[in-house]
């Protein structure tokens, strides 16, 4: 699926994909985009109709896919002035445009190898292993002569992401009015079914850029927590949820200031907006607690030149691979078995 960098065989990269989520655009397309994400995971009905009205309570628009119009701007920007001439493309999972439209339109353009940032900063199955089936099966429905497609490797622990949570973070903090060790800062990233946490390391990198992030700013009591559930009540999945931590804090030692910051999504998208601006943000208010909720990454300079930095990587322009902390960078090739998802029976 995902083939090494470079070989005798392959044409050179000729453009880069930028491969995400997809959102709906009106109120008609949010049940089709509901059926698209949810095919073939075991969510309740209900939970379908739930997520569907807190879309329409947006009108119908989720601002996922102008996020991603205004990271391609900043990335054609960020490569035109590093000297990266590469076309950029954009495909979805989800939602228009579609990634086989895309591939289909790269094959036109005579595109024969691109190099992909998908925008998820943590391997899952969702992030990692499912995007590159998508591409595939795009490859498949193409044919012939569709373009060869590689990710970069996975930049959660890349100096340049983690300075863009920091920022996020130092800013909440402030809006705070309270030192950074006196603050208590829930981060948050979407939960996942055990079964699919089993088998990637979702939870190890979240723990470690928490960690990097909490370091750089100062912030010594720090968690990290779930949110945007979506299994049936019996399906084990990544805990705590994020308004449960919230009250358990509370009832513990009476929580006064509250920084939340969603490190595992790159942009204010409807989970961002609706679970945390909304419902979390509703909890504090109600039990007298002062939140804020810290910026996601979005365009930050740091994030968007981390993404040329990946680039870069691919290219052979740059021999240095930066990652802060422990765990190194990450793989550029996934292995065979990388973010498989095997679903665990419910516990009855
Ligand atoms: C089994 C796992 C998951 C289910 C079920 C699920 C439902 C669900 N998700 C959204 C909307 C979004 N999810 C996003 C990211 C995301 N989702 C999962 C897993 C499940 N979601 C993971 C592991 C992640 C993080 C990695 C990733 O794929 O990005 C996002 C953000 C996407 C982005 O590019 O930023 C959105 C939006 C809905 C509406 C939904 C249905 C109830
Ligand atoms: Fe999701
Ligand atoms: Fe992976």
């Amino acid at each position: 699926m995902n083939s090494p960098s470079s070989s005798d065989h392959e044409p050179p990269y000729d453009s880069f994909l930028l491969v995400s989520f997809g959102g709906p655009e009106g109120p008609d397309d949010v049940m089709p985009f509901l059926e698209n994400v949810l095919r073939g995971k075991n969510v309740p009905r209900e939970r379908m109709l739930e997520v569907s009205e807190h879309y329409k309570s947006f009108g119908g628009v989720s601002p996922i896919n102008e996020q991603n119009r205004q990271l391609i701007d900043a990335i054609r920007a960020e490569f035109a002035q590093h000297g990266i001439d590469l076309p950029i493309y954009w495909g979805n999972r989800n939602w228009h445009p579609l990634l086989p439209d895309t591939l289909r339109q790269m094959k036109a353009d005579g595109r024969r190898r691109a190099i992909a940032f998908f925008t998820s900063m943590f391997s899952s199955y969702s992030g990692c292993r499912q995007y590159r089936e998508n591409i595939a099966a795009a490859q498949q429905e193409v044919g012939e002569d569709a373009p060869i497609v590689e990710k970069v490797r996975m930049g959660f622990n890349h100096p340049g992401f983690i300075e863009a949570v920091a920022d996020g973070l130092r800013q909440s903090i402030e809006t705070l009015g309270c030192a950074a060790d006196q603050a208590t800062v829930l981060f948050t990233a979407h939960s996942i079914p055990m079964g699919m946490a089993d088998n990637c390391d979702y939870v190890r990198q979240l723990e470690e850029a928490c960690r990097i992030v909490a370091e750089q700013v100062g912030a010594t009591d720090w968690k990290l927590v779930y949110q945007s559930r979506s299994g049936p009540p019996q399906q084990p999945w990544l805990e705590p949820d994020i308004c449960d931590e919230i009250e358990a804090i509370d009832d513990r030692k009476k929580l006064t200031h509250l920084a939340v910051v969603p490190i595992g999504f790159i942009s204010d998208h409807m989970e961002v907006l609706y679970d945390l601006d909304d419902e979390a943000a509703e909890l504090c208010d109600k039990r007298g607690i002062v939140m804020s909720r810290a910026a996601t990454a979005g365009v930050h300079p740091g994030f968007v030149s981390m993404i040329r930095e990946l680039v870069q990587e691919r290219l052979g322009m740059t021999t240095t691979k930066q990652a802060l902390g422990t765990l190194g960078p990450w793989h550029d090739v996934c292995p065979q078995n990388c973010c498989t998802y095997t679903p665990r029976r419910p516990v009855r």
